[in-house]
């Protein structure tokens, strides 16, 4: 769901992510937010997730990561996923991610910064002009 630029997908925290106390542990959150970028370029971009990576050979690495766990989620609760563009730069993209419970309590934050690169070399690349596109849509003005 794309709400003022914010892509929020409901998701129930499994079993298989958490840890012998029943909460989540804290690698997981990386895994559910790589799977909510693919599913909001999958939303955003004609062939998506996988028409960019596995057949144009576009890579997004992480280049930095600053995460915040504020509020465990448990075992059986659904949470908010949520991203938004913070920056769009030349070669890189700077998103904001939050995992937001029912009862609006922020569990997680984080800002990522991922760079386009070729799949080929391994080297930054611009960011393609209709990813740059879908992206500038999806972004909150000022960003
Ligand atoms: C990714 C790199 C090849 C970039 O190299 P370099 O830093 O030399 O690039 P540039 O100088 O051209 O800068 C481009 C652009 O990036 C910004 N930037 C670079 N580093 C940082 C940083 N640390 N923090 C913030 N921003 C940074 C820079 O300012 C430029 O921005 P502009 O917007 O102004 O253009 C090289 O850094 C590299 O190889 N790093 C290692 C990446 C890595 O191994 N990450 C660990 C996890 S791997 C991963 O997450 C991952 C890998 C994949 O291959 C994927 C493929 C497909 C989808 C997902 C993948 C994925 O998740």
């Amino acid at each position: 769901m794309q709400t003022n630029h914010t892509f929020r997908l409901q998701h129930k925290i499994h079993f298989s992510r958490c840890d012998p106390a029943g909460i989540i542990f804290y690698p997981q959150y990386f895994i559910l937010f790589n799977d909510l970028v693919e599913s909001w370029i999958d939303a955003i971009l004609p062939g998506g997730y996988q028409g960019l990576i596995g057949e144009r050979r576009v890579g997004m690495p992480t280049v930095h990561i600053e995460s915040e766990f504020r509020a465990i989620s448990r075992f059986g609760e659904q949470v908010w996923l949520e991203l938004e563009v913070a920056r769009l730069g030349n070669r890189s993209i700077t998103l904001a991610w939050r995992c937001v419970g029912m009862d609006d309590v922020v569990r997680m934050s984080a800002v990522q910064t991922i760079v386009t690169t070729s799949l080929e070399t391994h080297t930054s690349i611009a960011i393609p002009e209709d990813l740059r596109a879908a992206l500038e849509r999806a972004a909150p003005a000022s960003g």
